[in-house]
């Protein structure tokens, strides 16, 4: 199931998407004790996630981790897990637990293992993904032409991105799939004509299409140009 919730401005978008984060956690933790909040990196959460930090929830039963890092040090300005620490453990969620995915293996590759196994110690499934939209069409560091294996025991993946700087590491699609619930923040007059297109009629190579294939879970996209 996807809905679209189309918002006049970010500030707009912001609001909305931190309360229904909030009620979905919430309500996530009526039925267990802690629960597994999984959020993307890149540049527009910069401009959301701080309305979620400001949301009263039990934070420290919130256990955050990423869709997806680049291979990075945690404090370089490409990191997504720097960016979550600035723009997310604030204010009312300053006592999350974070898991980065980051390791010191000098590639992805090598850390497959150590991240997985550190993404099985979460509390499972996880109760919200939020992703973004690349323009063309990748979600986490899955970008098209990155197969998706259904056989991968791991929950992550390396991945060399056909044309961004730095090696990735990434929940594999499976994993994302897997959430109770997806929201996806879609930003841009290029991105949510492509979003249209996508949905209209999927195009299997594309990251995005192979997600709306593959999860039944509910999807919920918050958009604005
Ligand atoms: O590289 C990445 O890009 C996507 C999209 O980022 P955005 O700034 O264009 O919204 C992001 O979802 C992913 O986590 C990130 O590593």
């Amino acid at each position: 199931m996807i809905e679209r919730h189309h918002h006049a401005n970010m500030q707009a978008l912001a609001t909305t998407f931190a309360d229904f984060a909030a009620s979905t956690l919430r309500s996530a933790l009526r039925d267990s004790p802690a629960v597994t909040l999984v959020v993307p990196g890149g540049q527009t959460p910069r401009a959301y996630l701080p309305a979620l930090s400001q949301q009263a929830l039990p934070w420290k039963n919130i256990h955050i981790t990423l869709s997806d890092e680049r291979w990075v040090e945690a404090q370089a300005d490409a990191s997504n897990e720097r960016l979550v620490r600035e723009c997310l453990l604030i204010n009312e969620a300053r006592n999350a637990h974070l898991v980065g995915l980051k390791t010191p293996h000098l590639r992805p590759s090598d850390a497959v293992a150590t991240v997985h196994e550190r993404l099985t110690r979460l509390p499972a499934p996880f109760s919200l993904t939020i992703l973004g939209l690349g323009e063309d069409g990748h979600i986490a560091s899955l970008f098209p032409g990155v197969v998706h294996d259904p056989t991968n025991p791991y929950l992550c993946q390396a991945v060399e991105p056909p044309i961004a700087p730095s090696s990735r590491i990434s929940l594999t699609l499976s994993a994302l799939a897997d959430s109770c619930h997806i929201a996806v923040v879609v930003t841009g007059a290029v991105k949510r004509q492509l979003l249209d297109q996508l949905i209209e009629s999927p195009d299997p190579s594309i990251p995005f299409a192979q997600l709306i294939r593959l999860s039944s879970s509910p999807i919920t996209i918050f958009e604005t140009n």
